[in-house]
């Protein structure tokens, strides 16, 4: 694990000693928007039209930000349109790898062999963290975007007028954007980034601040999603999605990795039945790979556990019925 300086890799660990043994995540540094006419986003620089062919996907599947960029790809029938390249699971030293010999891991566009190569390629003397998921544009071989929040808005809407795209599929309806947006604000901080907060903290009351934070949102989540469908109402969403790449990691990896361990996800009613709902809606369990999911945390995070063993467990039923047709 490490880091690009002035565009030359380091190798190093995050530094929580700056900050009294609490995690911060960095903010990505891509932050142009790929729009239907080129027109520029929010943010950054036009130029980026929506074209088959033209962007490439790079992602883990371990990594639950990726995941959401997987899940829309999907979900709005992309995969003809956005090609994919899927890191190796184990993150070290280097940073994330590809295997150029095994076709499930190499880098279709230039037969890298690390990512932090994808980013001095678009920005030579770059300097921050080198993370997945990359929205890469084939034509100015350049990162459109390293921000998986902005990447999903982007594969919602701006791909809707290609071929056999779900444009009937709307994950962030303008009428509900201000109820998303503030569950996932919540989320984000105390269950999105808070298993990451528990888990890489390297101070007692930083991790234990993460964790009550955390279970006071489930405790909240299981209340909420009591009687209603999905977060945001009757509707599936952006703010589903986004909790959704968490809860399927958590009973797996959070519970014990990262310490998380007041509660199973499987111990929650409500949410569990939740989880199983979102993950059989129709090809999102093709996105889901446990395998690579447990390797890379266990593996990778060689200062939380240094005998890089992986656990064979947990048994999960997530094909079990869920029953939560009855409130929608
Ligand atoms: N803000 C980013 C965060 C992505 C992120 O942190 N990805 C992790 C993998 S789960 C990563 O690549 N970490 C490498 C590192 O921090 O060096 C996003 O949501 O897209």
């Amino acid at each position: 694990m490490g880091l690009l300086v002035d565009g030359k890799w380091q190798d190093k660990w995050y530094d929580t000693d700056k900050t009294g043994g609490k995690f911060e995540r960095e903010s990505a540094r891509f932050r142009n928007w790929v729009t239907d006419d080129g027109r520029p986003g929010p943010d950054g620089d036009g130029g980026f039209a929506a074209e088959s062919g033209r962007y490439h996907l790079y992602v883990s599947m371990a990594c639950p930000w990726a995941h959401r960029a997987l899940v829309f790809r999907k979900l709005k029938a992309l995969e003809r349109h956005i090609s994919v390249s899927v890191v190796s699971p184990d993150m070290l030293k280097n940073g994330w790898e590809f295997l150029s010999d095994h076709e499930a891991h190499r880098d279709h566009l230039y037969d890298s062999r690390f990512l932090h190569q994808i980013y001095t390629k678009a920005a030579a003397d770059y300097t921050g963290r080198v993370t997945v998921p990359v929205l890469w544009d084939k034509h100015q071989e350049t990162i459109v975007s390293n921000e998986s929040a902005e990447i999903i808005r982007m594969f919602n809407s701006a791909f809707n007028d290609l071929e056999g795209v779900r444009a009937d599929l709307d994950f962030s309806p303008q009428s509900l954007r201000e109820d998303i947006d503030l569950v996932n604000e919540r989320i984000y901080h105390t269950v999105n980034n808070g298993v990451y907060k528990a888990g890489f903290a390297t101070a007692q009351d930083k991790y234990e601040q993460a964790y009550d934070e955390l279970f006071e949102t489930l405790d909240w989540l299981e209340q909420r999603l009591s009687d209603q469908r999905y977060l945001v109402g009757d509707q599936l969403t952006e703010a589903d999605w986004r909790l959704f790449t968490t809860l399927i990691r958590f009973d797996a990896v959070y519970f014990g990795h990262f310490k998380c361990n007041r509660n199973r996800i499987a111990d929650f009613p409500v949410l569990s039945a939740y989880l199983r709902d979102l993950y059989q809606v129709p090809g999102v369990a093709d996105t889901v790979d446990m395998g690579q999911i447990k390797r890379h945390y266990y593996f990778s995070h060689t200062m939380i556990n240094p005998t890089q063993v992986v656990p064979k467990g947990p048994a999960l039923d997530l094909e079990a019925p869920h029953g939560r047709d009855r409130l929608s």
